[in-house]
């Protein structure tokens, strides 16, 4: 594997190899390592494996279709969140039966879908959602299999954006109403009560916020056994966070054992993540092409072909991203204090900042970590197309997703 290499767990290209794949695919361009995402998955599946366990990749973080077909045949379930991510999961050839579905919005027609397809189980998120399931499984004559998504009210200590387990999100059925819920699910005619279900938060860099909320989940699994309710699977949710700078964040390994122990005089009961980000964020890089520099008012440009469309983390979250020249530089070649900035046409369109850098027209960049959260949030704003999507492994590469085409742009018609 000589042209890969991890630095921190991050990837990173022979700055030949990356040279090469921006000439044949063109900039920006998304560069995935396919071994990486497996050995992620695996360390999940390695950890879990004296109990009964299900992997459910949430798909919202990277839904490349090539990256869910190698999940699917690790055996990976999948955690979507909406119909259009059921849709992609199946194509993907995932077994419907290894599916939970989450989100606070789940329309008729995409419980109906999923009712149809036989998922695995409804994360469910409000008393009126588990009504409307109740409804159409009863219309459809089908069992609906359901976990309540509890809110645990726990602080995940991230950025409040993608913090999800506070009583004040939107997200989950609050803790003090959940007992009641379930004895009202227990009494419906098509509800079948599987699991208890939880998500605080994304890039958690600590362990402590998972156990707090564990705790209360264990604390409600016990009072639900009391009254006869039975439990047959807890769904942990995702969040674990990766390195993006020089801050080491939990191992896999580490996390999972502090939650097995939480359950761990109830073997019988199935455990399921949901992680995204720590599979796919650090086996991405993206790309990116300086098209000009401008030096003005002492200011210092990078002006790249990529930008808030290709990537928005660091414009919504000002999340941090590593940014690596590609090229090196000559040691006489003057290095500024940079704004990696992009084409749209929105100020916030940064990419990074202040980053010291020696970089000339035509130079390549690399954007690290970018496997999670990147393309899957990626728009067409100001009408660029979105950029092709590379897989590469020991042996080579190969083309996952060409760069969209003007045509693929037009939308609407004109009348
Ligand atoms: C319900 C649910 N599950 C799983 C995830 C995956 O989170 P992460 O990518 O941080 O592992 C998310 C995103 O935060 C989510 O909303
Ligand atoms: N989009 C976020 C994570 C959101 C998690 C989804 N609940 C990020 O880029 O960090």
């Amino acid at each position: 594997m000589d042209f890969l290499s991890y630095q921190n767990g991050q990837l990173f290209l022979q700055n030949n190899a990356i040279a090469d794949l921006a000439k044949l695919y063109g900039t920006p361009l998304y560069v995935y390592d396919e071994e990486y995402i497996k050995e992620r998955w695996l360390e999940y599946d390695n950890a879990l494996a004296d109990r009964k366990h299900l992997i459910c990749y949430a798909i919202k973080a990277n839904s490349n279709l090539a990256i869910l077909n190698c999940l699917v045949k690790l055996g990976s379930g999948f955690d979507i969140v909406s119909q259009g991510e059921l849709e992609r999961v199946l194509r993907a050839g995932a077994d419907p039966k290894k599916v939970v579905f989450s989100g606070v919005a789940k329309s008729v027609s995409e419980i109906e879908r999923a009712l149809t397809v036989g998922i695995k189980c409804f994360n469910v998120e409000s008393e009126a959602e588990l009504e409307r399931i109740q409804s159409i499984a009863q219309r459809l004559n089908i069992i609906a299999p359901v976990s309540l998504r509890i809110n645990p009210d726990v602080d995940a200590k991230t950025h409040p954006y993608i913090s999800t387990g506070l009583r004040d999100n939107k997200f989950g059925v609050s803790y003090s109403l959940a007992i009641g819920i379930y004895q009202k699910a227990q009494k419906m005619s098509h509800i079948a009560i599987e699991g208890i279900d939880c998500h605080i938060g994304s890039q958690l860099t600590e362990i402590l916020p998972f156990l707090d909320s564990a705790e209360r989940i264990r604390v409600l699994f016990d009072q639900l056994i009391s009254i006869g309710i039975t439990i047959k699977h807890i769904d942990f949710g995702g969040g674990l966070g990766v390195c993006y700078d020089d801050e080491i964040p939990p191992q896999i390994v580490d996390l999972i054992n502090a939650l097995k122990n939480k359950f761990a005089d109830y073997p019988e009961v199935e455990l399921l993540f949901e992680p995204g980000r720590s599979i796919v964020a650090n086996a991405g890089l993206l790309v990116t092409k300086v098209e000009y520099t401008k030096h003005q008012d002492n200011n210092h440009f990078a002006i790249v072909d990529a930008g808030m469309n290709d990537l928005i983390r660091p414009s919504l979250y000002k999340a941090w991203m590593k940014i690596m020249p590609v090229q090196q530089p000559n040691p006489d070649d003057q290095m500024y204090d940079y704004q990696i900035v992009g084409p749209i046409c929105e100020s916030s369109d940064v990419l990074g900042r202040n980053r010291q850098l020696a970089v000339e027209q035509h130079d390549l960049l690399v954007i690290c970590s970018a496997g999670a959260y990147g393309f899957s949030m990626a728009s067409n704003y100001n009408s660029h197309p979105k950029p092709a999507e590379i897989m590469v492994n020991q042996f080579g590469h190969r083309l996952i997703r060409q760069r969209e085409s003007y045509d693929m742009l037009w939308q609407g018609e004109i009348i």
